[in-house]
């Protein structure tokens, strides 16, 4: 039995075999005969093939480029004709993720649209024009055929096309392989970007999770909010919080929710501001610019810098293998960004060209920044990243062990209320313990071990600097004292005394009270 679309098909191409004839035939009818005939034959046209049909070719022009609206219709279809049709194809599309589906040859499938019934047909011709090209082609051009019932032809040329081509072109973003860039000088080089962090597996307050989450996704929403504002479709996040608190890993949960490239910009490997410019309008839209630990990508906290150096921090993982690099070749090729060129080119016109940006910024001192760089409008949305509480625990040990409740859990709530520990470090103990034994009340007794010797050192710590704060606070009292006793002293002396004592009083004075 003929399918609706074939069946179209060849009504149509009845009716077309008609209009031919009556082409040809007509000239032997008189004029006012011919007019009138021309008339009701139109009539009766409408009347029996009262459908609208539109082609789509793969290939046009004269080079056989692919044709958008093709590869967006061939996208938009496949969900439908994976439930409809009964031959399928399947390809793997360069730079996807996933099997593409689409209906094979000369298959139909219905569509409905605000109410409106439309058959798409996939044809082929096969041409026998022998042609020498210097582009590869093919003897057989694939399309597809829209019918549509001519009473709908305005809703269908306009809101339906249009809808069927966004809905492809954001099926095909949503399938495409994501990519992490990152910059060496002022180029970008990229590769395959495959985090597994998503929102489901980040250990977070699920109340500020779901926050982040709906605050992104009204954000990839509000292209036509932010034109009516008359404001660039880009929003900053800063994150910070102490290290291992999950600020990286919400950036990649952050990429897969959105499905957005990642641009980790190493601000200490571009050389000046103009180095910069380049590389940020280089950034296509729907992606995430990443300035991981910004305090010690720029010289914004002088402070720390020194702090670092005369403490001889151990937190040297953060500096970069560029800054390392770029502090054993000298002084001469440090970084000339500024902080004045970073601001201006976050507000600055780059920001507007085309699509939705995310700038986020990471830190580990957030109180160190200066508040230009942060203020609201330049960083929208501000994310404490703290160390693991209850609710973050339970997802990891969802993750990590597979568990969801446990008699130890009230210990392990009580002990994370008052210890300071990072998820990054209790992901590590769950981690640890996994491949040693397979059972869940090692691991979670392990954690506790844990937990509760850092308690212990916590408390030293605590009792130890207690007891210095006492000493010292002794030792004021006591230096006070004498003080009092020197002044009493001077006092008593009073003018009599002769200069040379006054000055050793003063000294002494000076050297008890510090
Ligand atoms: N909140 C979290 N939820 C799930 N896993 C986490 C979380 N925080 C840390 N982790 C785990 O710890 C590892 C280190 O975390 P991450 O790199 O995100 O920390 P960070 O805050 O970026 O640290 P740094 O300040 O040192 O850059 C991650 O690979 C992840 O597995
Ligand atoms: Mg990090």
């Amino acid at each position: 039995m003929a399918s609706v679309g074939e069946l179209f098909t060849q009504i149509g191409s009845v009716m077309a075999g008609i209009m031919f004839m009556w082409a040809m035939f007509q000239q032997y009818f008189p004029y006012e005969l011919r007019t009138s005939l021309e008339n009701y034959t139109h009539k009766i046209f409408s009347l029996m093939y009262p459908y609208v049909q539109i082609r789509f070719y793969e290939f046009s022009g004269e080079r056989f480029m692919r044709n958008e609206a093709f590869s967006s219709i061939e996208t938009y279809l496949a969900s439908i004709s994976s439930m409809q049709a009964k031959k399928l194809k399947a390809n793997i599309v360069k730079n996807s993720k996933s099997l593409a589906l689409s209906m094979d040859d000369y298959e139909e499938v219905a569509d409905e649209f605000n109410g409106v019934k439309v058959w798409w047909v996939a044809g082929k011709k096969i041409s026998n024009a022998q042609t020498i090209s210097f582009y590869p082609t093919s003897d057989e051009k694939r399309f597809y055929t829209l019918l549509f019932h001519k009473k709908q032809r305005e809703m269908v040329i306009g809101p339906y096309l249009s809808h069927v081509f966004k809905e492809g072109k954001a099926i095909t973003f949503r399938n495409r392989q994501r990519k992490l860039y990152t910059n060496s000088g002022s180029y970008w080089s990229h590769v395959v970007f495959e985090h597994p962090a998503t929102f489901k597996t980040l250990g977070m307050d699920p109340v500020k999770k779901q926050e982040i989450v709906d605050d992104l996704v009204r954000f990839s929403n509000a292209q036509d909010y932010y034109a009516k504002i008359g404001r660039a479709w880009k929003r900053g996040y800063l994150l910070y919080g102490p290290p291992g608190t999950g600020k990286s890993t919400l950036i990649a949960a952050m990429a897969d929710l959105l499905k957005y490239n990642i641009y980790d910009l190493e601000l200490t490997a571009v050389k000046d501001n103009t180095e910069l410019r380049k590389l940020l309008i280089e950034t296509s839209s729907k992606s995430i610019i990443v300035i991981e630990d910004i305090d010690c990508s720029l010289d914004l906290t002088g402070q720390r810098k020194k702090k670092k150096e005369e403490d001889g921090d151990d937190d040297d993982e953060k500096e970069s293998v560029a800054k390392k690099l770029m502090k054993d070749e000298g002084e001469a090729k440090t970084s000339k960004v500024t902080l004045s060129g970073l601001l201006n080119f976050i507000d600055g016109l780059w920001s507007a060209c085309g699509g939705e940006r995310l700038i986020v910024f990471t830190t580990n001192c957030v109180e160190k920044l200066d508040p230009a760089l942060i203020r609201r409008g330049r960083m929208d949305k501000h994310i404490e990243l703290s160390y693991c509480c209850f609710e973050s625990f339970k997802v990891l040990a969802k993750n990590y062990v597979d568990v969801e409740s446990h008699c130890l859990f009230d210990k392990i709530r009580l002990l994370l209320e008052e210890v300071n520990i990072s998820p990054a470090d209790v992901a590590e103990n769950l981690m640890v313990k996994s491949s040693v034994a397979d059972n869940v009340d090692i691991w979670l007794e392990g954690l506790v071990r844990v937990l509760e010797t850092a308690k212990e050192e916590e408390r030293v710590k605590a009792g130890g600097e207690e007891e210095n704060g006492t000493r010292q606070l002794a030792e004021k009292v006591k230096a006070k004292g004498i003080q009092e006793e020197v002044s009493a002293v001077t006092e008593e002396s009073g003018s009599t005394k002769n200069e040379s004592n006054v000055e050793n009083g003063s000294l002494a004075k000076e050297d008890l009270v510090h």
